[in-house]
C-alpha cells in the first residue's frame, strides 16, 4: 500500500528477566483506561523491552512490551528519572505510577524526555518536528494515549498505540497513503516509530508503537460539537452536509490510494453470478455479525428474527456496489472540525478500524456505504446525549448528511434505499454489544436505534 515500508528499521526489544518494574506494571496497567481487557484477572507476561535513548540524557527511557492471556501486546512506555521538589507532595508531577528509592516511574507519555526520546527514534517523511517545545496529553475516554505537542517547530500530535497491531498499522499506513495522494481531509502523518521483538517460538515480530502527525488547531470533536447543537436546538444541516461531501471524498480517495487487489476495474460490469454471489457473500456477514451479537448480549437475542427477516429484503438485490478500503470505525467522534485558519473543515482520524475486528476484518474490502451508515448512527447517538428536543433536528442532520454524500458522488451512491437501512442495523448491533461491555447506561441509545430500524423493516 504505502511507496515505502514503514515497518522497515524497527528499535529493537530484548527479553528482560521479571524485575520489580514489571511487579509494579502487572498491577497498575489494568485499572487504566486503555486496558482492553477491563474486568479479567490478567496475567501480564513482559516479551521485550526497547530502550530509548533520552537526547538530553536526562532520564530512562523504556518501552515494556506485555502480552496479555489473549496474545494481544500492550505498550507500556515508562520513564525513570530523579525525583525533584515536584514529586514530593501529593499533588506530585501527572502520570506518576510509583515511587522508587531517589526517584519516580512515570508513564512515558506525560513525561517529555519520552516524547524526545520517541522522536529522536522515529522515522520521518522529512517533515517532522525538530523540538517538542511544551508537550500534553489529551485527557479523555482514549483507546490509546496522545500527547499534544503544540508548541513544536510543526504541530504535532503524539498517538501511542496502547495495543500493538503485528505488521503495519492501518493508522500509520492509511492515512500515509492518503496524505500522499494528495487529500487533505487526513491529518499528514510526520513521523511513525516500528518496534520489533522475538515471539515466544523464536519468530520475528514487528508493528508500529506510534504515530506523530499534523496538529489541527484549534478543532473540535465532531461529537461533542454535534451534541452541543442538539443541545441549543441549533441545526446542524450545513455540517452534516459538508461531512456527507468530505466522506464521499474519502472514499473516492481511499479508492484511489489504495485501489483492492482484483478489483482495478471494479466499476466494470460484473455477470450475473458473480453479482449474486457478491449479494449472498454481504447478507452472510450480516447475518454472522448478527449471530455474534446475539450470542453475546439477550437483547439482541431477543430481537433475533426480526434482524433476519429485515436481512431477508437483501437477498433479492440484483447487485451490491464494489468494495473497496474503508474507514471501518466512523462515527463522530472520529472526525474534527478545524475552526482556525482554513476556514472551517473537516478532517477524517483513526482509520484502525472497530476496536474489536480482527487484523483481517480491519483491512477486508467493504462497502463504503457502512461508514455512512456509521455517521447515521453517530447522529442518533448526538441527538440522544444532546437530548435533541424536536425530533426534526435528527431528520435534519441525517437528510443533509445522505444529500452532501449523493452530491458529492454525482448521484453515482447506489444501495441508499436498501442497503444503507440494513448497514445502519447491522452497526446499531454492534453498538449494544459494544455499549453492554463499556457504557452500559448507554445502552438504550443504540437498542432504540435498533427497534426503529426493525419498525422501518418491517
Ligand atoms: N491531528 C489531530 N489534531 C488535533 N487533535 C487531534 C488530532 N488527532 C487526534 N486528536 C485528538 O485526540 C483525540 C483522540 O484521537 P483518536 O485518534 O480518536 O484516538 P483513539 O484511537 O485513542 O480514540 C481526538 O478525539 C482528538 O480530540
Ligand atoms: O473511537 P473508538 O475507535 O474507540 O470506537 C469505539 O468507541 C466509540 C465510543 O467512544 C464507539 O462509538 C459509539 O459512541 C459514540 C459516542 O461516544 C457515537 O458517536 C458512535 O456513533 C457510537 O458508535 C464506537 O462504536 C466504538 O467502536
Amino acid at each position: 500500500m504505502a511507496e515505502v515500508d514503514t515497518t522497515a528499521g524497527p528499535v529493537l526489544g530484548t527479553r528482560v528477566p521479571d524485575d520489580a518494574e514489571l511487579d509494579t506494571l502487572r498491577s497498575w496497567v489494568p485499572s487504566q483506561r486503555w486496558f482492553p481487557e477491563k474486568g479479567t484477572d490478567a496475567a501480564l507476561d513482559r516479551v521485550a523491552v526497547v530502550d530509548l535513548p533520552d537526547p538530553l540524557d536526562e532520564a530512562a527511557v523504556r518501552v515494556h512490551l506485555l502480552a496479555l492471556p489473549s496474545g494481544a501486546v500492550l505498550q507500556v512506555p515508562t520513564v525513570r528519572r530523579a525525583a525533584t521538589g515536584e514529586d514530593a507532595g501529593p499533588a506530585a508531577r501527572p502520570g506518576v505510577i510509583a515511587p522508587l528509592p531517589g526517584g519516580v516511574l512515570v508513564d512515558g507519555p506525560h513525561d517529555p524526555a519520552f516524547v524526545r526520546a520517541w522522536l529522536a527514534a522515529a522515522h520521518d517523511d522529512g517533515a517532522a518536528p525538530t523540538r517538542t517545545g511544551v508537550t500534553k496529553v489529551v485527557e479523555g475516554e482514549q483507546s490509546n494515549t496522545s500527547v499534544l505537542l503544540p508548541g513544536a517547530d510543526r504541530p504535532a500530535i503524539l498517538k501511542v498505540f496502547r495495543v500493538v497491531t503485528l505488521g503495519p498499522n492501518p493508522d500509520v499506513e492509511v492515512p500515509l497513503a492518503l496524505a500522499r495522494a494528495g487529500w487533505a481531509g487526513v491529518p499528514r502523518p510526520l513521523a511513525w516509530l516500528p518496534g520489533g521483538w522475538e515471539r515466544g517460538d523464536g519468530s520475528a515480530a514487528v508493528g508500529h508503537l506510534g504515530v506523530l502527525s499534523e496538529l489541527v488547531q484549534g478543532a473540535r470533536d465532531g461529537f461533542e460539537l454535534a451534541c452541543d447543537h442538539a443541545r441549543a436546538g441549533t441545526s446542524f444541516g450545513d455540517l452534516a452536509e459538508d461531512l456527507g461531501r468530505t466522506t464521499a471524498q474519502m472514499h473516492r480517495a481511499l479508492r484511489t490510494a489504495i485501489p483492492v487487489a482484483g478489483t482495478g476495474h471494479a466499476h466494470a460490469p460484473r455477470n450475473e453470478t458473480e453479482r449474486h454471489t457478491e449479494v449472498r457473500r454481504v447478507v452472510r456477514t450480516l447475518r454472522e455479525r448478527a449471530e455474534a451479537a446475539a450470542a453475546r448480549v439477550p437483547e439482541v437475542a431477543a430481537r433475533a428474527e426480526a434482524v433476519h427477516a429485515a436481512y431477508d429484503r437483501l437477498e433479492a438485490l440484483a447487485s451490491v456496489p464494489p468494495l473497496q478500503r474503508v474507514h471501518g470505525d466512523y462515527h463522530l467522534g472520529q472526525v474534527l472540525r478545524s475552526t482556525d485558519g482554513d476556514g472551517g473543515r473537516w478532517y477524517v482520524l483513526d482509520f484502525e478500524g472497530e476496536p474489536q475486528a480482527s487484523a483481517d476484518e480491519k483491512t477486508r474490502p467493504d462497502l463504503a456505504l457502512r461508514d455512512l451508515a456509521g455517521m447515521l448512527r453517530s447522529l442518533d447517538y448526538a441527538a440522544a446525549v444532546g437530548e435533541a428536543r424536536d425530533p426534526a433536528w435528527l431528520g435534519d442532520a441525517r437528510d443533509r448528511l445522505i444529500a452532501g454524500y449523493e452530491h458529492e458522488t454525482g448521484g453515482a451512491a447506489v444501495g441508499l434505499e436498501v442497503l444503507l437501512p440494513a448497514l445502519e442495523l447491522d452497526k446499531a448491533l454492534y453498538e449494544v454489544v459494544y455499549e453492554s461491555g463499556n457504557r452500559p447506561d448507554w445502552l438504550p441509545i443504540p437498542l432504540a436505534g435498533v427497534d426503529r430500524l426493525l419498525g422501518h423493516a418491517r
